[in-house]
């Protein structure tokens, strides 16, 4: 490692004789002579020049002594009083010497290679590399930095930065005054250009001697996030339109994601659909069980009614009167007419029981006999009244578990679960979040009026990486803030709630948000592609970009189409 200073080992000279073992045929250049810890010399010339004069006091000259463990720094003190030092070992030993010409010329050997390398390092990175000195002046600037900021090094080298940036740019002057390091900070230096700054200080002995700021060029990958959000809001646009005079023939639209999961879940649910008879959604809460629940009941362009109940927010004495209906005068506080319940207001229709798990146990008893015969009674009604609807049930909760414990009749269970549907989490069919996303912000910024233009890349970083507890619904309560926070356009990472950016804070790096956006960007290509059979051309123009673009990226993204 020759860009490395050299270790006592390199520089060690080994061609010395000890006062004691000197005789006139020993060829050694230096004569040492060692009391204690001290150590004197005489060249050999010297030696034999004094030795033929007959000088009985010869002239030792005293010199620094280092023992073999020490580090270089420690001989190169030494050296600026004496020209040569000498190694030790063991007791007081002397292994060698080190002489000041040989250690300066590997010292400066080493600095030519530190320099080349460093060089050679900067004029290859295609990124901005800048670094201040302790002044705050501008001390490197590389070609990759002339390239980003259009400034020639001859200008600004040993100028101060400020004379050529907005102080809120410079990262490295901050750097430099606190010590404070930076990561992944985005910045809008110009209209036309976005960076991603990292910056540390330098130090020396605990000293801040200078700062480097390390700039990417992100500006292609913001453009593309934003081409891609126009493209996906026109689509948006057409889809709405195009749903809109498709929605008697389809009610599944309504349900987006193109995951294998939620396509999966689609299918058999219009399967199921086409039955008429009862069903039971399962998933977690917020997954979408009442958006599948209407798709189900609007497939048959059904005009009939579709009536909610949500079993865990009615009280369990107005149950059985909320569900039947009464006739007048059943009970005191009723009203003097009577009422039809939800079963007959979803007559030839659907009745959607949500929270189907918080049913108390004498009201699961009296649905499981409509369920069996399709005959009730209203509350106070000697009539016999016949149930024409289907029943679609939901829960978030563990209904086997329930049936286990005793909080759920295990009859009424395996009544319900015979048409069943398991609606996947957000977190396994990630890749439908960047589509619902876009149909959110599309949908908030219609309903708040406000024009998103451009989104932060790493608040889609954060967002594709959340496992998403509440999901879609969470999704869009978040999308429902970011938009309402939204400032000139622009969704930044500090509109994201706490929570977000603080699970993201531990996943985000530079490269995954890259993976992300490639990720994101190869599909929507292949997407349009297979949509246009194959044609370039016309997938080109439906992505709103040129061919030659089109081109570019399908060999920079490794699509082999
Ligand atoms: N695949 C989807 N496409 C579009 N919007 C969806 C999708 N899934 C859910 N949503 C939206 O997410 C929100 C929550 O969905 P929904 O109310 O259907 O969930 P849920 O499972 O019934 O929730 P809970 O268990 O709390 O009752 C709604 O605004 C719904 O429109």
């Amino acid at each position: 490692m020759k860009h490395h200073l050299p270790s006592i080992e390199d520089l060690l000279q080994t061609n010395f004789s000890l006062l004691s073992d000197m005789d006139d045929k020993n060829e050694a250049a230096y004569i040492f002579k060692q009391h204690q810890s001290e150590v004197w010399m005489l060249t050999r010339n010297e030696y034999m020049h004094y030795k033929s004069e007959n000088i009985k006091e010869l002239y030792w000259k005293r010199v620094g002594v280092s023992n073999e463990k020490a580090v270089i720094q420690d001989v190169i003190q030494k050296v600026q009083t004496s020209d040569i030092v000498v190694i030790t070992f063991g007791e007081g030993k002397i292994k060698g010497y080190i002489d000041s010409a040989a250690l300066l010329s590997k010292v400066f050997e080493s600095y030519q290679y530190l320099e080349a390398y460093f060089q050679t390092m900067i004029d290859t990175m295609d990124g901005s590399v800048s670094i201040v000195d302790e002044a705050g002046k501008t001390v490197v600037w590389t070609p990759g930095a002339e390239r980003i900021f259009s400034i020639p090094k001859e200008e600004i080298i040993g100028k101060d930065m400020d004379q050529f940036f907005p102080k809120e740019m410079l990262l490295n002057k901050v750097t430099v005054e606190t010590g404070q390091s930076f990561r992944n900070r985005q910045h809008n230096p110009r209209e036309d250009l976005f960076v991603m700054i990292n910056s540390r200080p330098v130090i020396i002995k605990d000293r801040i001697v200078g700062a480097v700021a390390a700039e990417t060029d992100i500006t292609s990958q913001v453009l593309m996030n934003q081409e891609l959000m126009n493209a996906s809001s026109k689509i948006r646009q057409l889809q709405q339109e195009v749903s809109r005079l498709q929605s008697s023939r389809d009610s599944f639209q309504q349900i987006k994601g193109s995951s294998q999961l939620i396509k999966e879940t689609v299918l058999l649910s219009r399967r199921m659909s086409e039955t008429n008879a009862n069903i039971l959604l399962l998933g977690e809460t917020g997954v979408g069980k009442e958006i599948f629940a209407k798709a189900i009941h609007h497939c048959q362009g059904s005009t009939t009614p579709f009536v909610a109940v949500n079993c865990g927010a009615i009280s369990p004495s107005l149950f059985e009167s909320e569900f039947f209906g009464y006739e007048k005068g059943a009970f005191s506080g009723a009203n003097a007419k009577g009422k039809e319940g939800k079963l007959e207001s979803a007559n030839g229709g659907t009745l959607f029981l949500d929270e189907i798990g918080d049913l108390p146990l004498d009201m699961q008893v009296k649905l499981l006999r409509v369920l069996q015969d399709k005959t009730y009674y209203r509350v106070g009604g000697t009539k016999q009244l016949i149930a024409h609807c289907r029943i679609i049930a939901a829960t978030n909760k563990d209904l086997e578990a329930m049936v286990e414990a005793g909080a759920f009749r295990e009859d009424l269970y395996y009544r319900l679960n015979i048409l069943s549907i398991t609606i996947p989490p957000l977190r396994e069919r990630k890749e439908d979040i960047m589509e619902l996303l876009h149909l959110f912000i599309y949908e908030f910024s219609l309903l708040y009026h406000r024009t998103i233009e451009y989104i932060d890349p790493q608040v889609f970083s954060i967002l594709l990486k959340y496992d998403w507890p509440g999901n879609v619904r969470e999704l869009r309560n978040t999308i429902e803030r970011l938009v309402l926070l939204s400032r000139d356009g622009k969704i930044t990472i500090e509109a994201l709630p706490q929570k977000l950016s603080k699970a993201a804070s531990s996943l985000y790096h530079d490269e995954s948000l890259k993976e992300d956006l490639n990720q994101h960007e190869k599909n929507k290509i292949i997407e349009a592609i297979q949509t246009e059979n194959g044609n370039k051309q016309e997938a080109a123009k439906k992505l709103g970009i040129s061919r030659a673009t089109l081109y570019n990226k399908l060999k920079k993204l490794n699509i082999n189409h």
